[in-house]
């Protein structure tokens, strides 16, 4: 399983949640990574940990202001970054637009939406993978899996029937194993989270038992 940690811009220590990550990491067999805001990449990265973005702009080098350059963000030390998040919602054009620039940039790509029918225009634009993550349930700590599983498996479906090469990860109150497992059962391939690790007083306790029934 893929375990992806978005800091948003919650208020913790982004270099010592990217440790704890990066150290997690070595002791189970899920891939884990953390993608902290643009302004920390460049620390975050420089722990060794497996480093994402948050976005990527659909442009190109010029005269833009204001935007990421999927190039610049990999030159911070990013490997992959997230699009179209639910707190950062684009166009369909532009979504297809910052896939085209973070490839350009050999940056991975997981394209998130908020339902099923959204997964399949997202499968179709050939990111690396998408990722299911209904709004309302999102930092709410009840997860997806258990509120609405049929969203999972219908997302799983629907990025199928368009792309089987795209991997299908879930998100929204995910914060446990149990929760992880479910995803995993439902499908998913991966999960994106957040408020489960930023906002524990204890990340690498949250970390440990996130994977421990993986
Ligand atoms: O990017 C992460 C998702 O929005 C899930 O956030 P959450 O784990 O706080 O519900």
């Amino acid at each position: 399983m893929f375990v992806l940690v978005n800091l948003k811009t919650y208020p913790c220590d982004p270099v010592a949640v990217a440790e704890a990550v990066r150290d997690v990491n070595e002791t189970t067999d899920a891939r884990l990574a953390v993608a902290p805001q643009a302004a920390h990449l460049e620390r975050v990265a420089e722990t060794g940990v497996e480093t994402w973005a948050q976005h990527v702009d659909p442009i190109d080098y010029g005269s833009n202001t204001g935007h990421a350059l999927a190039e610049s963000v990999a030159e911070a030390g990013a490997v992959g970054t997230l699009i179209n998040h639910s707190e950062q919602r684009m166009k369909l054009a532009d979504i297809d637009g910052s896939v085209q620039a973070a490839r350009r940039a050999d940056l991975e790509t997981v394209v998130c939406a908020n339902n099923p029918a959204q997964i399949g225009a997202a499968a179709a634009l050939g990111p690396d993978a998408v990722a299911v993550e209904p709004p309302e349930l999102i930092g709410t700590g009840t997860p997806v899996s258990q509120a609405d599983p049929d969203v999972v498996e219908d997302a799983v479906d629907a990025a199928a029937g368009v792309d089987s090469e795209v991997s299908v990860l879930c998100g929204a109150g995910i914060s446990t194993g149990d929760d992880v497992v479910a995803a995993g059962e439902l499908g998913a391939e991966g999960v994106l989270l957040a408020s489960g690790v930023a906002k524990a007083d204890d990340p690498t306790a949250a970390l440990e038992a996130l994977v421990d029934p993986l």
